[in-house]
């Protein structure tokens, strides 16, 4: 049994698990020793299969080695490593672990995002353009076998082929080649209009979200319905397209967090023609989504609210209506603009409106401050009477401060020119009141107070055991400062309004992935999962204990790897 010792000071050194390595943990709380637990080892809902024999020989391919300087490309020279393409293609091999990682902890975490923005002499623009990226770490008995495979999206293979941008990505669009004289590429110029409403140029890069449905199908996402990839969760093979059998699929557009778990899913398509959201469920192993209720949007804008992510409660769904919203003259425009393909209507307003899951009606519309969130964390229903009937619903989400500035920052020159400049703008976790009751207007106010985590806050997880109902713990990226990116994991308590934070000079966290213990009785029994992109080109997976938030185990890989995004337990 391990022991680990909180630090009760803010700014306290100590060293954890390597005598060589200095850790620094900052944390404004003093919850004290605690105990790590590890003598239950009942299978996992998630993580319980063992995916191979102890005994099965791995070959470590050989690591990339670092490209000539010569052939590197002007904009990743010298940068950090989040910011700098993978060096080739895939990789698998053993990884060396220090400290010790659970014997519950068995299984494959599987992590999708952007990992290689250039293509031919051309450079990327937007951390979001990247061709998405599959990291995996495979859990098995104390061991790590790790690897990474970019996805074979028809615009990555289309890319690699003519070794220049064929399909519209976040902010990048293909530029007309001329052929002959007479004939200009299909991708391009005339017709474009065409093209775009019919989807036929948008992007399949499914780089943002992973999901595992209910019937075991593991699929990566992006925000375009066609990047909707299956994929082998142990070789990271792309398998192909999810074909939608639902008629759906014209409407292009998606949420890339769809809410999933062993009987369904649930996401929203966005309607561009006439502004609103479908609210669609699908059954585990079917490939038809129903359309449970429609919600018109409330602003008098041409366009829907972006619709990253949503959340769910037991019997409701929320919708977010933002005043970033989509639009239509952004989208066809070549150039990017400083919003994209999206403008800011504040004037317009902002709601949230709240869906019943068993009927499609919308119980609940309200005007909200104007807010800017890419990732709800979670919802719940409250029954403030004591009847057993919710009269507020409660949601939380990571929100920039009404802020739009927080995209432009994700350009890859501004996060690869200003390592070390405190220009992250600041975030908060976002608090909603949904009154169920009819009222007008609802709520939103800060959680817990944004100082404790440095002021930034996204890339969160929460147990998925209380998806949909009352919690305590979010687990996210915040931020030690100076800094021009979130560069922390930080665990906060919102009842007790109390946040511990982890930190290593240099390193860029990704989104700390909480994995309940099996048979835990506690919401912070278990373990966090992160991959750290390091100032000096490496990388590694590091694992905190989800209750003291204090490091169990790391395990170096041979080669760096870029910052991303989203995780999934297969
Ligand atoms: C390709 C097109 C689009 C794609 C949209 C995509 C790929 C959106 C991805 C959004 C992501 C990854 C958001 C993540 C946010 C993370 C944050 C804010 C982290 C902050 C750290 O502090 C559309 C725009 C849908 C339309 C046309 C084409
Ligand atoms: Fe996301």
């Amino acid at each position: 049994m391990a022991s680990l010792i909180t630090t009760k000071a803010m700014m306290s050194h100590h060293h954890v698990l390597s005598s060589t390595r200095i850790t620094t943990h900052y944390s404004d709380n003093s919850i004290g020793e605690q105990q790590l637990k590890t003598k239950f080892q009942v299978p996992h809902r998630f993580f319980a299969r063992r995916i191979f024999g102890v005994t099965r020989a791995v070959i470590n391919s050989p690591a990339p080695s670092p490209l000539p300087e010569k052939e590197k490309l002007e904009g990743e020279r010298r940068c950090h490593v989040a910011w700098t393409s993978v060096q080739q293609e895939k990789w698998e091999g053993e990884l060396t672990v220090q400290g010790k990682i659970p014997t519950w902890l068995n299984g494959t975490y599987l992590r999708n995002g952007p990992g290689l923005w250039n293509i031919g002499d051309h450079d990327f623009r937007h951390l979001f353009d990247g061709y998405s990226t599959l990291v995996k770490l495979q859990f098995d008995g104390g061991r790590i076998f790790a690897g990474h495979r970019l996805l074979e999206s028809d615009a990555y293979k289309a890319a690699k082929k003519h070794n220049r941008l064929c399909y519209r990505e976040f902010s990048e669009t293909p530029k007309p080649v001329i052929i002959n004289r007479n004939f200009k590429n299909p991708f391009s110029g005339i017709g474009e209009i065409v093209r775009l409403f019919s989807g036929e140029s948008l992007t399949d890069n499914a780089n943002t979200g992973v999901i595992k449905l209910g019937d075991g199908r593991v699929m990566c996402l992006t925000e375009t319905q066609k990047g909707s990839i299956l994929v082998d969760h142990e070789t990271l093979e792309t398998i192909g397209k999810f074909e939608y059998d639902d008629g759906l699929s014209d409407h292009m557009i998606q949420s890339a967090h769809p809410i999933v778990t062993e009987t369904e899913m649930w996401t929203l398509i966005p309607d561009l023609v006439k502004p609103g959201y479908r609210v669609v469920r699908m059954e585990a192993g079917s490939n038809k989504r129903e359309v449970v209720g429609r919600v018109r949007c409330r602003s008098g804008s041409w366009g829907p609210g972006w619709v990253h992510s949503f959340a769910v409660t037991e019997n409701y769904v929320v919708i977010p209506e933002m005043p970033l919203r989509y639009s239509v003259k952004n989208l066809l425009r070549a150039e990017p603009t400083p919003l994209y393909k999206f403008e800011w209507c504040p004037q317009d307003g902002a709601f949230l409106h709240v869906m019943s899951k068993l009927t499609g009606e919308v119980v609940a519309s309200v005007e909200v401050p104007a807010y800017v969130t890419f990732h709800f964390i979670n919802a719940y229903e409250e029954d403030e009477n004591g009847d057993g009937k919710a009269t507020v619903i409660i949601a939380d989400c990571c929100e920039h401060n009404a802020d739009t500035r927080i995209l432009d920052m994700l350009r890859l020159h501004t996060l690869r020119s200003s390592h070390g400049h405190d220009v992250l703008p600041d975030a908060r976790i976002g608090r909603f009141r949904i009154p169920l009751d009819g009222s007008k207007y609802g709520k939103l106010e800060t959680a817990v107070e944004a100082e404790k985590h440095g002021r930034a806050m996204d890339m969160c997880s929460i147990n998925p055991l209380y998806l949909g109902q009352k919690y305590r713990y979010v687990y996210a990226c915040g931020a030690k400062r100076p800094c021009n990116f979130p560069n922390a994991l930080s665990k906060v308590d919102i009842v007790d309004k109390k946040v511990k934070n982890w930190h290593e000079h240099g390193m860029i966290p990704s989104e700390p992935f909480f994995v309940p213990r099996p048979g835990a009785t506690h919401e912070d029994d278990g373990v966090v999962i992160s991959i750290v992109s390091e100032e000096n080109g490496g990388s590694f997976a590091i694992l905190l204990d989800g209750s003291s938030f204090e490091e169990i185990a790391r395990a170096k890989f041979p080669y760096g790897l870029p910052y991303g995004l989203h995780a999934v337990p297969c």
